[in-house]
């Protein structure tokens, strides 16, 4: 049975990564999805995006929809403080172990705790399964059609609060119209568009953030 292209990326990882260094396990990834295969990580220059963002938020709790290989969530982990956490939702299983290892191996476990499911059916669980308050910090980048559901489900569970920042990759490739849409026309939201590339790749992409304003 041949490997699959993120067995392929996690051994790569493992075979010239740092072990215990977050930053080694990105770039690594990096290298080898602009070298050899290209794959769906944020990649590095909307990853930037990200890390500022983050550093800006500075969240204690934070969820990612969309785990795919766990290059976000190490990305994301790597910059949280002693204490903070990251829930990161992934629904296909042969991703989510592959992320697993990955997490590990980087030695960002204790910071991050993966959830295996429809992120639909996992939103709901957040506040009493998974001893949720609220959440300061949101990064959207699974099926780009779940963004607007998942984005008013957020609100429906009460998991936002006055502040909490909602980032969303592919807003322009593959694209989120009709999520760009939503948050751009609540009242309830503050958006700024980041316009960048497609990872790995010369084709015009962007980010958005939405503040939830309560
Ligand atoms: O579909 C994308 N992401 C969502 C992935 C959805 C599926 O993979 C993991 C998830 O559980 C689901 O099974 C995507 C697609 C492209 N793309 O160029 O096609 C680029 C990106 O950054 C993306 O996040
Ligand atoms: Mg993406």
């Amino acid at each position: 049975m041949n490997q699959s292209k993120e067995q392929r990326i996690l051994n790569f990882v493992l075979q010239n990564a740092v072990r215990g260094d977050p930053c080694s396990v990105v770039d690594t990834i990096d290298k080898y999805c602009s070298q050899k295969e290209w794959a769906m990580n944020v990649g590095n220059e909307k990853g930037e995006i990200l890390d500022k963002t983050v550093e800006e938020v500075n969240p204690s709790v934070a969820l990612e929809l969309g785990t795919y290989c766990g290059y976000s969530a190490v990305r994301i982990s790597r910059l949280l403080k002693a204490g903070a956490r990251l829930l990161t939702v992934e629904f296909n299983p042969e991703f989510a172990a592959i992320a697993k290892q990955m997490i590990e191996f980087a030695g960002v476990q204790d910071k991050v705790k993966l959830l295996e499911g429809p992120s639909e059916e996992i939103i709901p669980q957040l506040k009493k399964k998974y001893e949720v308050d609220t959440l300061d910090f949101v990064f959207l980048d699974h099926w780009k059609d779940r963004y607007r559901p998942d984005t008013i489900l957020l609100q429906e569970c009460n998991l936002l609060r006055k502040g909490s920042v909602l980032l969303a990759d592919n807003v322009i490739f593959p694209g989120a119209p009709d999520f760009l849409d939503y948050v751009r026309k609540s009242p309830h939201f503050q958006c700024t568009y980041y316009p960048s590339h497609l990872e790995y790749m010369q084709v015009e992409d962007a980010m958005e953030k939405a503040v939830f304003l309560g």
